[in-house]
């Protein structure tokens, strides 16, 4: 039992006892292994049990008292970590529960990985050790004021001085100002920044620098350098707690050794080498964040799931006849069609982010070994899948916000905060329309390797299969036939491939590729999404052919794969019926399967929310509750509110009472 902090009666017990599967196998099965499950369990508990870490109240503070707060929570964070020698894990554990967006994420989440990944041996030698000691605070200062999603069209310049033996780095202009990296605001020390190298009067395009920005003594922006943070964001508390800042240089002189030289060189006098390998590593830090955003996905989707199944389940509305009970929200079939497909979402994303990281860790051997061959399939998926998760689960949350009614409109249910938080995924990192179409970009340039006979692998492989796939139809007869993994993932192959080709016949009927392209892209992005959707959809199958132990846990596993899949169809039935891949009956007959696995999952909904194990602490919610003691919870925390702290509002003399007094005179009118 994760809820540290929950009360003496479970009033979900219940809902527990119908359940049909072990939940501590499937907490193994949904954190990776029993390893996982004891070290998340351990600091989420730690986190919990520690007053600083309190948060219940963090959507009344003000931006400024927000602001300190995370500071005091990131420098205890980093007491803690140290005085119980926490490793590496265990200190990303933490941080996470500690649950309160902050310069740190950006200092460990991109600052270090961009020196890892760009810095030669030496410059991570120099940097690395400083930054992993706190003894200097890093951010990621990529974005300007005038372009973020096109990297290419960065205005701040870096010019090489020979004389100097220095890069002078500037902001030529207004919308050169960086404008938005995290940690920059206030905290940063440090930046890695994204500039036009230019040297020997010629312009080398977009490099990584190293550069400090702040005192070390007193962290007063250092001469040259004007910095601030650019001002509240979507919600209370939230991502209010970072400070997105802004950033001008005027001419700032940096050593040359700061340039980030591991993919390409300035020399002494000025000449610039590049080394023999894709300057699309120059994105590398880019492709690692987005990787773990997917995992993030699963994170928060599971978090409000959680919310909105403990609470439906508590719920009750209509049904009462005679002074019988009432019916539990969770019973009815809409709640059950509008909630399970995001509980599966929620286990399919985990699946397939655990698959991601498998991936980007294998490609980054194969980079270490000079082939660079996997290289676009990485980008493709990391930026897929990161488009496609976060745009499902910032819709997701909204939805388990509707779910949970008019309670769950409150600060209180925690789902406002999540989503305000959350939503910026959909932006950061690259924005999803932006990303998909970089799937879709990537998607054509298969198809049009098909005709000369080249196979594709990874997750294109099943477009080598096109003479089938482009014309098969679905052999499914009955709604139980939907349950074949091969029928699934047969229709899922034949619709995303059908509308690649689509796409790509259409483009090649325009006057140009580039004008097709852009003419088609509303097409392309449903294309890039097809294709993603069924790299989910595989990946999910292929967890459920590992060895997965526990007491019907894998059944479980096999019923939320299915709804997934089947969820997509019925979603994108459009998709399906246009290209022939399946009949308005097998349709109907999806939808049929997808009411008889509601059903099944219905006596096991709150046990498998409950196999994410999270506490009340990391939960903040008093909807989603472990013992499910939702009404005095709604009612103790209403009176938390700084409104309450005094029967008659301020305001009443100035504002209200004259009102009321001059309303008096005009009733005698
Ligand atoms: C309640 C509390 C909850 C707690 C919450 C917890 C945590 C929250 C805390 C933190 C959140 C974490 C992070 C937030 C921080 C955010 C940081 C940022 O946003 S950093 C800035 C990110 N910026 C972007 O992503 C920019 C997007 N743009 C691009 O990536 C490129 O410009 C774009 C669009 C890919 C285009 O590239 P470009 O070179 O101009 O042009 P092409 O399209 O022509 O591409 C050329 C070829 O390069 C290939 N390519 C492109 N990208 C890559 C890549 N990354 N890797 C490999 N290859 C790449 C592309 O496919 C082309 O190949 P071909 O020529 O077609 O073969
Ligand atoms: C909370 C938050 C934190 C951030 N943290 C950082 C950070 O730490 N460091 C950093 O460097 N940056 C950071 N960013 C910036 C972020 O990376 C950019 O905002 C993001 O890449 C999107 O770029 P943009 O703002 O230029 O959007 P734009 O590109 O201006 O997007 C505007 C609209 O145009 C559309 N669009 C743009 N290009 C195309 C196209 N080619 N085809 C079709 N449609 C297009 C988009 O879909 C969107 O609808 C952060 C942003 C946010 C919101």
């Amino acid at each position: 039992m994760a809820a540290v902090d929950g009360g003496e009666v479970d009033h979900l017990a219940g809902e527990r006892a119908t359940a049909h599967f072990d939940v501590d196998a499937m907490k193994v099965a949904w954190a990776g292994s029993r390893h996982a499950v004891e070290v998340n369990d351990r600091m989420a508990r730690l986190v919990a049990s520690d007053p600083v870490f309190r948060k219940d109240t963090r959507t009344m503070l003000s931006r400024k008292e927000l602001f300190k707060d995370t500071l005091k929570k990131a420098a205890h964070a980093w007491k803690r970590i140290v005085e119980l020698r926490l490793t590496e894990e265990e200190a990303n554990l933490l941080r996470l529960y500690v649950d309160q967006p902050g310069y740190v994420d950006l200092h460990w989440g991109m600052f270090v990985p961009a020196i890892k990944g760009q810095g030669t041996e030496e410059q991570q030698k120099k940097w690395v050790p400083m930054a992993y000691k706190f003894q200097i605070i890093g951010c990621y200062a990529q974005t300007e004021l005038g372009h973020g999603s096109n990297v290419q069209g960065l205005e701040t310049t870096a010019t090489f001085d020979p004389n100097t033996d220095e890069f002078v780095v500037h902001s030529p202009t207004l919308t050169s100002s960086k404008w938005w990296p995290g940690g920059l605001g206030k905290a940063s020390t440090h930046a890695v920044v994204y500039a036009r190298l230019i040297t020997q009067g010629k312009d080398y395009g977009i490099h990584g620098f190293i550069v400090q920005l702040r005192s070390l003594d007193d962290h007063s922006p250092l001469p040259g350098i004007t910095l601030g943070d650019i001002g509240g964001k979507f919600g209370s508390g939230a991502y209010n707690s970072m400070d997105n800042g802004v950033l001008r240089f005027d001419h700032v002189r940096i050593p040359r050794d700061q340039m980030l030289m591991r993919l390409s060189q300035v020399t002494r006098e000025g000449k610039y080498v590049h080394s023999d390998v894709p300057k699309q590593l120059l994105y590398g830090t880019m492709v690692y964040v987005r990787q773990t955003i997917v995992a993030d996905a699963s994170k928060a989707l599971s978090r409000a799931v959680c919310i909105a199944v403990r609470y439906s389940a508590i719920r009750k509305q209509f049904g009462s006849q005679a002074g019988g009970p009432e019916t539990q929200v969770l019973n009815y079939k809409t709640q059950q069609s509008r909630l399970f497909p995001l509980l599966a979402s929620a286990y399919a994303y985990r699946f397939v982010g655990e698959w991601l990281k498998w991936l980007y860790t294998d490609v980054m051997q194969k980079l270490e070994a000079k082939d660079y061959s996997t290289l676009p399939e990485a980008h493709a998926c990391t930026a897929g899948l990161k488009s496609v998760t976060t745009s499902a689960t910032a819709d997701a949350i909204e939805e388990c916000r509707k779910l949970c009614g008019g309670h769950g409109y409150l600060n209180s249910s925690g789902l406002p905060e999540l989503f305000a938080v959350y939503v910026p995924a959909c932006t950061y990192e690259g924005d999803n329309v932006v990303l998909l179409l970089q799937v879709a970009r990537f998607l054509m340039k298969t198809v049009s390797q098909l005709a000369s006979g080249k196979q594709p692998v990874g997750t294109t492989a099943y477009m080598g299969n096109i003479q089938y796939l482009m014309q098969c139809k679905s052999a499914v007869n009955t709604a139980g036939d939907w349950l074949n993994p091969a029928a699934i993932k047969e229709v899922f192959e034949a619709r995303a491939l059908r509308m690649a080709v689509n796409c790509a016949q259409n483009i090649s009927k325009a006057p140009s590729q580039e004008e097709g392209f852009s003419e088609l892209s509303p097409d392309l992005l449903e294309s890039a999404v097809a294709h993603v959707q069924l790299i989910i959809v595989t990946k999910f199958f292929e967890k459920l052919q590992q060895d997965i132990i526990g007491h019907g846990v894998k059944e479980q596993l096999q019923n939320l794969c299915n709804i997934y899949a089947l969820f997509l169809l019925h979603k994108h039935l459009g998709d399906f019926l246009s290209t022939g891949c399946i009949t308005p009956k097998q349709g109907a007959l999806a939808n049929e399967q997808l009411g008889r696995l509601y059903a099944q999952v219905r006596p096991n909904a709150v046990a498998l929310v409950d196999a994410f194990d999270y506490t009340d602490h990391y939960l903040s919610s008093v909807l989603g509750r472990y013992d499910g003691d939702v009404y005095p919870a709604l009612y103790a925390e209403a009176w938390k509110d700084p409104l309450n702290e005094t029967v008659i509002p301020d305001g009443y003399q100035e504002h209200l009472r004259p009102l009321l007094k001059q309303q008096l005179k005009f009733s005698r009118l």
